[in-house]
């Protein structure tokens, strides 16, 4: 496995949100992520980055324990983060924004790497724009590019098509797809649209009040699946 958890907890000050937490990325996989608002697809990715008051239980990359790894190791041991909302800097440029992901590179280097710029033509003539002037959708691509920028070998992204134009959701759904299956970029995704799920997914995991309720190939996503865990 790449990625890893096991038996993990979860808390914002003593609440448990997620528990008793297990799963596993295997590496050049994509996992999608599902369930309803507030059942703690967020606090999971936020427990990996080591985001949240405190965890119990093993996550590990590549088989190395980061338990007690601050954020900024847990990005240099290859963990690339797009969070919801984005978090883009609109003050900043584009430029400086995506080399904002190069400072937690492994190797040190600090420039602009050519995938950033290759998957994102639109970034590359807006370098020197500021970042707040950038569509919904190039704001996605240039976090997509600021978590690139580490040089992942798996990628994070907490709702990628939220918020962004129905017209443009599909063309999100195949950056990240190019990237999973041309440039081997592991993918872990919560995802609202079944569609985009069900196009990029290997896998599923089904979440429920902070737990792991089913798991499987996306070709066992069924609607019986679907209507008991995501309908209201
Ligand atoms: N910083 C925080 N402090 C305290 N409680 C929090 C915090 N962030 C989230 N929670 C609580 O944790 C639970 C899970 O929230 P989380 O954001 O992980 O869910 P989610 O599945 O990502 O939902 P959504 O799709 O709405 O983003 C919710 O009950 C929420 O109120």
């Amino acid at each position: 496995m790449l990625l890893s958890m096991d038996r993990v907890t979860s808390y914002y000050g003593k609440t448990p949100i997620l528990k008793d937490f297990s799963f596993g990325v295997q590496q050049g996989k994509c996992v999608c992520v599902l369930g309803r608002n507030g059942v703690g697809k967020t606090t999971l990715m936020r427990t990996i980055m080591g985001l949240t008051d405190r965890s119990v239980g093993d996550i590990a990359i590549e088989g190395q324990n980061i338990n007690s790894s601050p954020t900024y190791l847990r990005a240099k041991l290859g963990i690339g983060y797009v969070p919801q909302g984005r978090g883009i800097l609109s003050e900043f440029t584009v430029r400086e924004n995506i080399l904002l992901g190069t400072f937690a590179r492994h190797d040190g280097r600090s420039e602009i790497p050519e995938i950033c710029l290759q998957m994102f033509p639109d970034l590359k003539v807006s370098l020197d724009r500021r970042a707040g002037l950038l569509s919904g959708g190039q704001k996605q691509q240039l976090a997509i590019a600021r978590a690139l920028a580490v040089d992942p070998k798996i990628l994070l992204l907490d709702e990628p098509t939220e918020g962004i134009q129905p017209n443009i959701v599909h063309e999100i759904g195949e950056t990240l797809l190019t990237l999973n299956r041309k440039f081997g970029i592991t993918l872990l995704l919560t995802e609202q649209h079944i569609r985009v799920a069900r196009r990029l997914g290997d896998t599923f995991l089904m979440v429920d009040n902070g737990r792991v309720v089913a798991n499987g190939p996306m070709a066992e996503l069924t609607d019986g699946v679907i209507h008991k865990y995501l309908t209201i």
